[in-house]
């Protein structure tokens, strides 16, 4: 074990290595899971493995390994009254009618879970020094198996989902943000709850016949309900925003997390977007006009980073954030190329982008952070990837030809126009000096006379508004 320092909890983490993974990939899922665990501020002191052709479905690991990883937790090592809860026979009816039985239910009734929403510092004691804070499973656990972990190790334990949706929660900042982590929140922690049994307090808005559990559920499904109708005011909104932007290029950069998109968006646009050497450091998606300004404007747009495992239901829920990518004329690959995972990274983010429908526009992959490779390196990735810009969002020089490559990219697509704008319409001309490149300018006596390289999008927006107000029109 490596010294700990006294302010940080440690954690453990637990990953069984099942048939048709390979060593390299089991390794590293669990290095993605150390770092995601990092960024939820524990230190990873152990790791516990097991290769198994199922996960044990009552505790994950078999015997053996479970007293390994207890004893690193100063836990029991074994499931306390181990036998189907035969003693509440109203509560394993009540669960069997409602399908809620468990073949493998080890669960004891305990009356320690309040069926409110907390993810992490549910319900363990923290009575010893050297009990780590948490255990982080590399797997989707069922909540009789999380259950059943924490009971044999005395330890609080995640998985791979909760561990992402808490690094989600304590990042989230804007109201969308906010609204999305929560909604995906609730349906992680709603199939968990479980019958807890009566207590007085937790009576009131009981319906008649109702049990405890499925009033809670029942809020849990209203509160859904209230978070949709949020977000879809939210969404309105944005669309709104989006019309407006309408016609205005815009490239997109999508990645892995930790890729650097956030440092990119930085270099290209000199904002002072949020870089952090942490996953999932940026939830929402900002978007910021090329510096220095292109003309016409291109705006870079920056979102949420992808993993591997990231559940579906927080993809979905991500989905508007996304929406961006989806608008954008161009897509930004980034990857990581001094992480040695980062095909499969690329990989993972081509299948999310793909699933929300956003591949239709043009794509480039930029192979990121190439300082941190050798030549040879290179060489070799540029004979793998000969379409791939290499570069590194740290370097001046590597940025500027970034964005001559997206000025020269949107120039492609610009068509030249002639246009007489009327001199009570004057105000068009500077719009078409932010939207346009404007080649020349004109005063006539009729108005002024502007020679354009544009967007058609802009171009036909600008006609109609010029239509639109000339006399007779
Ligand atoms: N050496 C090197 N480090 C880089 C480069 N680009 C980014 N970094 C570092 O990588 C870390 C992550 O960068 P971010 O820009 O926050 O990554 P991101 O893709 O926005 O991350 P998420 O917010 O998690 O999606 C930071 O510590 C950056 O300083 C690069 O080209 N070279």
């Amino acid at each position: 074990m490596s010294e700990r320092p006294a302010h940080r909890p440690t954690a453990i983490l637990v990953g069984v290595q099942l048939p048709g993974v390979g060593d390299a990939e089991h390794a590293a899922d669990l290095a993605e899971l150390a770092r995601l665990v990092d960024t939820l501020g524990y230190e990873v002191t152990d790791t516990v493995t097991q290769r198994r052709d199922t996960l044990s479905k009552s505790v994950v690991l078999g015997e053996g390994k479970l007293k390994e990883l207890a004893e690193l937790t100063g836990g029991k090592g074994y499931v306390p009254s181990a036998v189907p809860v035969k003693k509440d026979k109203a509560r394993m009816r009540r669960a069997e009618e409602s399908g809620e039985a468990d073949d493998d239910e080890f669960e004891a009734a305990d009356d320690d879970d309040d069926g409110q929403v907390p993810i992490v510092g549910r319900d363990v004691p923290e009575d010893s020094k050297r009990r780590p804070g948490l255990i982080a499973v590399d797997h989707e656990l069922g909540p009789s198996q999380a259950r059943n972990l924490e009971k044999a190790t005395g330890v609080q334990v995640l998985d791979r989902t909760g561990v992402i949706l808490e690094i989600f929660h304590r990042h989230a900042r804007s109201r969308e943000a906010k609204l999305q982590v929560e909604l995906a929140r609730l349906a992680y922690v709603s199939p968990r709850l479980r019958e807890t049994g009566a207590r007085g307090e937790r009576q009131a808005g009981r319906g008649a016949g109702e049990t405890e559990l499925e009033l809670d559920r029942r809020r849990i499904r209203d509160r859904m309900a209230e978070i949709r109708r949020e977000l879809e005011a939210v969404h309105r909104e944005q669309d709104h925003r989006r019309e407006h932007r309408a016609g205005q290029p815009t490239v997109a950069l999508v990645g892995y997390t930790n890729a650097g998109k956030s440092s990119l968006m930085r270099a290209l646009t000199g904002s002072q977007v949020l870089v952090a050497d942490q996953l999932f450091a940026t939830l929402d998606t900002t978007i910021r006009a090329l510096h220095p300004e292109a003309h016409p404007r291109i705006l870079v747009s920056d979102t949420v980073g992808f993993i591997k495992k990231l559940p579906h239901d927080l993809v979905a829920s991500f989905r508007s954030t996304l929406d961006e990518a989806r608008h954008a004329g161009l897509l930004l690959f980034l990857v990581d190329a001094s992480d040695p995972t980062f095909r499969e990274q690329y990989a993972v983010t081509r299948e999310v982008i793909g699933e929300i429908g956003a591949m239709q526009a043009p794509t480039r992959l930029i192979l990121n952070k190439v300082d941190r490779l050798d030549e040879t390196q290179r060489e070799e990735l540029r004979r793998e990837f000969p379409e791939a810009i290499q570069m590194s969002a740290l370097d001046k020089d590597d940025v500027a030809r970034l964005r001559a490559t997206i000025v020269a990219f949107f120039g492609q697509a610009l068509v030249e126009a002639e246009l007489l704008v009327p001199w009570p319409q004057h105000a068009l001309v500077a719009q078409l000096h932010g939207e346009a490149q404007v080649l020349s300018e004109a005063h006539e006596e009729a108005g002024t006379r502007v020679r354009v390289r544009i967007e058609p999008d802009t171009l036909k927006r600008v006609q109609a508004a010029l239509a639109s107000s000339s006399p007779g029109a």
